[in-house]
């Protein structure tokens, strides 16, 4: 089987990482490109990198220029994707890379993203309980964001298992590629280079809800989370760092037994052996998490650190990975657990 797909926001990060990986994919052929401001622009002077679609044309994005194709991807800013979604077809498989369709509770999403909600798709997050088969053979996806990626795969096992109090402190570090390439001040390479710096402190970050949303589910309770991103000098890469109070009577086998249990079966999930730390640069451009856990018996407390590629597991891959599962496919086609070192 070979299906037709579309990506919208092509020129964008998210959209060339995308791409890169369809390329590979052996059950895709790539149809329409679009962009926005740069519609009518030669890919090639864009994504230098994507060389077998150097001369495909960037088209606008329209709802006529992505109909008949059987997978549409949205590359697009928060609040782009509704529109164009409602347009396409019921039987054409509709994969949105940005929030739009993330967030359960609509108080949530007009909080944090102020504009009316658009609604829930399935989740592309395959290793949380239950998503699977919320995806098999669905027609609209909504991928995670790339920090609640990180996150919800380090603690969801924890809340799973009842092993973690309802309280969870989370410090992140991100590569400078999740703020997309609009040219923004503050990442101006004099600003970013040789520097690292905290944004969304005290709980503003929008990202914030989405991780509440997932750990709640593990823990069938109200979990609370409290979340500091921080920018680092690279351009890929999160590494998250995850700490919770342990329930009583919880010891260091307990814990890492359940994280073996947990992703024994995954593909992507590797959980390291003891005394391996994961690390941004051992992930670089494949779908992995890299995953430690760590139980401080003097504080009581369960540190968990994971390492992903933003635009690979925490957009594209996931994508892939997702849309893998909806057609039917093999869900690591086209994808690889292999990263670039050093
Ligand atoms: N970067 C990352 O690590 C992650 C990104 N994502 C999501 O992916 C989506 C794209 O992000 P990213 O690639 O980083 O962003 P970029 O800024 O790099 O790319 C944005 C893309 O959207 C297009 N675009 C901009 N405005 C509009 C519009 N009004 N209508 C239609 N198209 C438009 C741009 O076209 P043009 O350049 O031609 O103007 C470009 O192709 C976002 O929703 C983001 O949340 C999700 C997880 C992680
Ligand atoms: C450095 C930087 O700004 N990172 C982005 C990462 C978020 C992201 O890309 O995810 P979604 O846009 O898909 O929600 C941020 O913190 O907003």
């Amino acid at each position: 089987m070979v299906v037709r797909a579309a990506v919208a926001g092509a020129s964008g990060y998210a959209g060339g990482e995308l791409l890169r990986l369809l390329l590979a994919h052996p059950g895709v052929e790539i149809g329409a490109l679009t962009g926005n401001s740069n519609a009518g622009q030669r890919l090639g002077a864009l994504q230098p990198h994507l060389l077998p679609l150097a001369d495909r044309i960037l088209e606008p994005t329209t709802a006529e220029v992505l109909a008949g194709h059987d997978v549409v991807f949205l590359a697009l800013p928060h609040g782009q994707s509704a529109a164009v979604a409602e347009q396409l077809g019921e039987g054409t498989l509709v994969v949105d890379m940005g929030a739009d369709f993330r967030l359960k509770d609509a108080g949530d999403w007009e909080k944090f993203y102020g504009s009316p909600h658009a609604g829930t798709w399935p989740y592309g997050l395959p290793e949380l309980p239950g998503a699977r088969q919320a995806l098999k053979d669905t027609k609209r996806i909504a991928v995670p964001g790339c920090y609640p990626t990180a996150v919800s795969l380090a603690l969801v096992p924890a809340y799973a298992n009842g092993l973690a109090e309802n309280d969870a402190v989370i410090v992140a570090a991100t590569g400078t590629s999740g703020a997309g390439k609009a040219l923004k001040p503050h990442l101006l390479g004099s600003e970013v280079m040789g520097s690292m710096s905290p944004y969304g402190v005290g709980g503003g970050h929008r990202h914030t809800p989405e991780m509440i949303q997932n750990l709640s589910a593990a823990a069938g309770e109200k979990v609370t989370v409290s979340f500091t991103p921080t920018l680092a000098p690279m351009a890929r890469g999160i590494l998250a760092t995850c700490n919770v109070k342990a329930k009583p009577g919880v010891n260091a086998e307990a814990v890492r037994a359940a994280y073996e249990k947990a992703y024994a079966d995954e593909p992507f999930v590797h959980v390291l052996p003891e005394g391996q730390w994961p690390a941004t640069a051992s992930v670089y451009g494949s779908n992995a998490v890299q995953i430690q856990v760590a139980y401080d018996e003097s504080a009581q407390r369960i540190v968990v650190i994971s390492a992903i590629d933003n635009l690979t597991k925490g957009t594209a891959g996931g994508a892939v990975q997702s849309m893998n599962i909806a057609l039917g496919l093999d869900e690591a086609t086209g994808l690889s657990a292999i990263g670039v070192a050093p």
